[in-house]
């Protein structure tokens, strides 16, 4: 049976390779893993599994009856200063792939080798021994990646120092908090310069502080270091990850050094999220929100070209108003975070009021937002006041379409234009 193979000389600090040194650390070749949807199955495969193994006629590339891939056909290569992002939405088999990685689980197919010393931080608390206290686990950890009683004796007070929880290092660890058990999990994996860093999720638990701290530790241990990364968290992605795949029902879908084009793919999954209305008070009737674009993609989502100028036309019924109200208009990016104010000034505006029908057009030349998908939220209220008459969250999606892909919501037009006097 294919087994989760790790190469592990010596862990002495003198057998590092140089940073330059192109060593593949990390070699994933067709890993597959299949499990089962339901326990009595599974126990019953196992047994059929374990005599059909012993007669040496397994086949580990079908699936039966209850069985589907958490992780099917993956393969990378990671070298020193490599980082690849594994991104998915749930059930992807990420986690699934990276416990492979640190081998707490076999593949039933494919083959992984890693050499040199492998810090993890993979599941919350995982890897602790919750009655034992934080320098006792440090001590453990410290044993279990091959360091030495005097080599972990000279980075455990570096260790707590970098995980700031000195004052409950003697404490067991069942009762830190969570973000306490992340800072220590990730100071035991960073500091004890592994070669190959592997880090779930967890992260986000810390608070922004450590987060920032993490991120100037990875930058620091990346160029003798690779890392295999899993996040939600796509800002987070984009700003350590120079490799990525977007996995799904466990293959890869999209594999690459494009992160941007990986994260894109991923959040237009989501793009479609409909209009949700907050607050009404039945004053006005929104009867209609459009943008003034000449394509649509697939999904009727109206598309900008970048530059290009942004007209939005608003019409409202008027139920009950006794004066024309304030619009109150925010772009969201893909992760639903305001990124921008729509200030309707008299220049860029124009109401009409016809019958009863406030009829408005914004007009916002030469868009400069980056390449993406992005949503209009709408408050209209009392002019002059925050009172809201009617709010609406995802009024409107559109995609502003660019061959360049970037992360940043902004992709400024910068030009030497106009600057001399
Ligand atoms: N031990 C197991 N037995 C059966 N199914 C499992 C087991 N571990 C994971 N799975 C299943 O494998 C699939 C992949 O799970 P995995 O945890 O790898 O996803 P993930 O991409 O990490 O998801 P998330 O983003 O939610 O953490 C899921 O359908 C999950 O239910």
């Amino acid at each position: 049976m294919p087994q989760a193979k790790t190469d592990n000389p010596q862990p002495t600090t003198e057998n590092r390779q140089p940073t330059t040194d192109n060593q593949v650390l990390v070699k994933v070749e067709n890993l597959s893993k299949k499990f089962c949807k339901d326990l009595k199955t599974s126990l019953w495969y196992g047994v059929k599994d374990l005599a059909s193994g012993l007669s040496g006629n397994r086949n580990d590339r079908e699936l039966r009856p209850k069985e589907f891939w958490a992780v099917k056909d993956i393969s990378f290569e990671l070298r020193r200063g490599e980082c690849l992002g594994l991104i998915g939405h749930n059930g992807a088999g990420k986690s699934t792939l990276l416990k492979i990685l640190n081998g707490l689980i076999n593949p039933d197919a494919g083959k992984v080798t890693i050499k040199g010393r492998v810090g993890a931080l993979i599941e919350l608390g995982a890897g602790f021994n919750p009655i034992l206290s934080g320098r006792e686990n440090i001590y453990n950890n410290g044993a279990i990646l091959g360091f030495t009683r005097k080599e972990i004796d000279q980075k455990v007070e570096e260790i707590i120092d970098f995980a700031e929880i000195r004052e409950f290092i003697d404490m067991p660890v069942q009762n830190y908090s969570s973000g306490m058990r992340v800072r220590l999990g990730f100071a035991v994996a960073a500091q004890m310069e592994p070669d190959v860093l592997i880090i779930d999720e967890v992260l986000a638990v810390g608070d922004l502080g450590f987060i920032l701290k993490c991120f100037k530790q990875i930058d620091t241990i990346l160029p003798k270091t690779a890392i295999v990364f899993v996040s939600h968290a796509m800002p987070m992605v984009s700003r350590i990850c120079n490799e990525i795949i977007l996995m799904d029902k466990g293959e890869a879908v999209f594999q690459g050094d494009d992160v941007g084009k990986a994260i894109d793919l991923y959040y237009n999954r989501f793009a479609n999220i409909e209009q949700n209305v907050i607050f009404n008070d039945g004053s006005v009737t929104l009867e209609r929100i459009e943008l003034l674009s000449l394509k649509n993609d697939v999904n009727g989502i109206p598309q900008i070209q970048w530059l290009e100028d942004l007209i939005l036309f608003i019409d409202l019924e008027i139920n009950s108003l006794e004066e024309v109200p304030g619009f109150h208009i925010t772009i969201a990016d893909k992760e639903q975070r305001p990124i921008a104010l729509i200030e309707p000034n008299k220049k860029a505006m124009d109401i009409r009021i016809e019958n009863s029908k406030i009829k408005l057009t914004i007009k916002h030349c030469n868009v400069q937002l980056s390449k993406g998908t992005y949503f209009i939220n709408l408050t209209i209220a009392k002019l002059g006041t925050k009172e809201p008459l009617l709010r609406i969250n995802n009024a409107l999606s559109f995609q502003i379409v660019y061959e360049r892909e970037t992360w940043p919501p902004f992709l400024l037009n910068s030009s030497f234009e106009n600057t001399e006097n």
